[in-house]
C-alpha cells in the first residue's frame, strides 16, 4: 500500500483547478468531462503527479492520497444514488476525483450502471440493505472484482470519501498474499469460469433475457504466471464444471480469510487495482438522517480506446 497526504499548499492547487474546471462548465456532460479532465490532470500539483505515476508503474496493489478538499458546505448525504444523480450533490468532489483519476487512467461509466455517469455515488439505500449493490448496508459486500463480467472492466476503482462517521471498512485482499494451493491455482488458470454482470447493472447487459450473448467462459487467473492477476465475484460467477465450481468456493474462503480493510477518512482518495485486488465491505447499520456514509466512485481505465475496440461500444466514453 502507498500513501501520500496533500500538504495545504498541494490542497489550495487542488482547489483552483477544481474551481477553474467546473467554471468551464464541464458540469456534467458524461462524454466531455472525462476528456476534458485528462486535458487538465497535467495541471495537478507536481508531487501528486510523481506519486500516481510511480503507484502505476510499480502497479501499486493500494494507493491512498489523502486530503482531498472537501466542500465545508457539503450537503447532506443523499438517500442513494437516483437522489443524488438529481440533485448534483458533492459536484465539486466529484471533479477533484475527476481529475485526480485522471492522472491514473481514462475515466468511463457503464450505460447500464447508475444511469450513464462517469462519477458513481456510493451511499446507502433504503429499502436496498441486504441487496448485493453498493446501496446496501446492514449485509456484507462480499469481495469482488469490479464489473467482473466485462473484459474491458476497470484497471483501478477509485473511491473518494465524502463521509464515514462510524468508520466502515472497506474490505481488500490481494491475489499475492491470499496463498491459493497449487491445485486450485491450475484449475482457475484454465477457462472454466463463467461471469455475470452483477445486480447494479440493468437493461440489456450482456448474458440477461434481451441482451448480447453471455461471454464465454474465462479464467480467472491470468496473465504472467509468476505473478497473475485476478478475476473474481462469488456472487456473480460459476465454474462450468463441478472442480471448478469447487476451486470458486475454495478462493473464495482463502480471499476471506486473507483480507485486511482500509477506512477511508473524509478526504481519502484510494486507487484499488482491479486486477490485483479484490474489495467489498463490512456491513453497517444505515442511519437516513443526512450523516451517512458517502463515497464517489469513477472506473478507471490504463487506456479507454480497449474499449472502444471492443465493438460494444454506442458512444465514445459509454460503453454498452
Ligand atoms: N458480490 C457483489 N455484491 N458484487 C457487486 C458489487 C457491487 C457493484 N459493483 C455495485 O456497484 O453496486
Ligand atoms: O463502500 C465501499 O467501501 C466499497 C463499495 C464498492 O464495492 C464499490 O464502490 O465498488
Ligand atoms: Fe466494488
Amino acid at each position: 500500500m502507498r500513501r501520500l497526504r496533500l500538504t495545504e499548499a498541494e490542497q489550495g492547487e487542488l482547489n483552483t483547478l477544481v474551481g477553474r474546471f467546473l467554471d468551464a462548465g464541464h458540469d456534467w456532460d458524461p462524454l466531455g468531462a472525462a476528456e476534458a479532465a485528462t486535458a487538465a490532470a497535467p495541471g495537478l500539483p507536481l508531487r501528486l503527479r510523481e506519486f500516481l505515476a510511480e503507484a502505476r508503474t510499480a502497479e501499486s496493489d493500494i494507493t491512498v492520497v489523502s486530503g482531498i478538499p472537501l466542500d465545508p458546505a457539503l450537503v447532506a448525504t443523499p438517500t442513494g444514488w437516483e437522489a443524488a444523480a438529481k440533485s448534483a450533490a458533492g459536484r465539486r468532489e466529484e471533479a477533484a476525483l475527476l481529475l485526480c483519476g485522471s492522472a491514473m487512467g481514462d475515466a468511463f461509466g457503464w450505460e447500464s450502471q447508475q444511469e450513464g455517469r462517469i462519477i458513481h455515488d456510493i451511499c446507502p439505500a433504503p429499502g436496498m440493505e441486504s441487496s448485493l449493490t453498493s446501496a446496501s448496508s446492514e449485509k456484507t459486500l462480499s469481495l469482488h472484482t469490479e464489473d467482473v463480467f466485462h473484459p474491458c472492466r476497470a484497471d483501478y476503482v477509485a473511491l473518494l470519501c465524502l463521509r464515514n462517521p462510524d468508520g466502515v471498512g472497506t474490505t481488500v485482499a490481494s491475489v499475492e498474499d491470499v496463498g491459493l494451493p497449487a491445485e486450485v491455482r491450475g484449475t482457475l488458470a484454465e477457462p472454466r469460469f463463467r461471469f455475470f454482470p452483477d445486480d447494479s447493472h440493468s437493461g440489456p447487459v450482456p448474458g440477461r433475457e434481451g441482451g448480447p450473448a453471455a461471454y464465454p467462459e474465462e479464467r480467472v487467473l491470468f496473465g504472467p504466471a509468476h505473478a497473475p492477476y485476478l478475476r473474481f465475484d462469488v456472487d456473480f460467477m460459476a465454474g462450468a464444471d463441478p472442480a471448478a465450481a469447487e476451486a470458486v468456493r475454495a478462493t473464495d474462503a482463502l480471499l476471506r480469510s486473507s483480507a485486511g480493510r482500509v477506512v477511508l477518512h473524509p478526504g481519502d482518495l484510494v486507487f484499488i487495482d482491479n486486477y490485483k485486488v479484490v474489495h467489498g465491505r463490512d456491513p453497517f447499520t444505515p442511519r437516513y438522517d443526512g450523516e451517512d456514509r458517502w463515497l464517489k466512485r469513477v472506473n478507471l481505465l490504463r487506456d479507454v480506446r480497449r474499449l472502444y475496440a471492443q465493438g460494444r461500444v454506442r458512444s465514445r466514453l459509454v460503453p454498452a
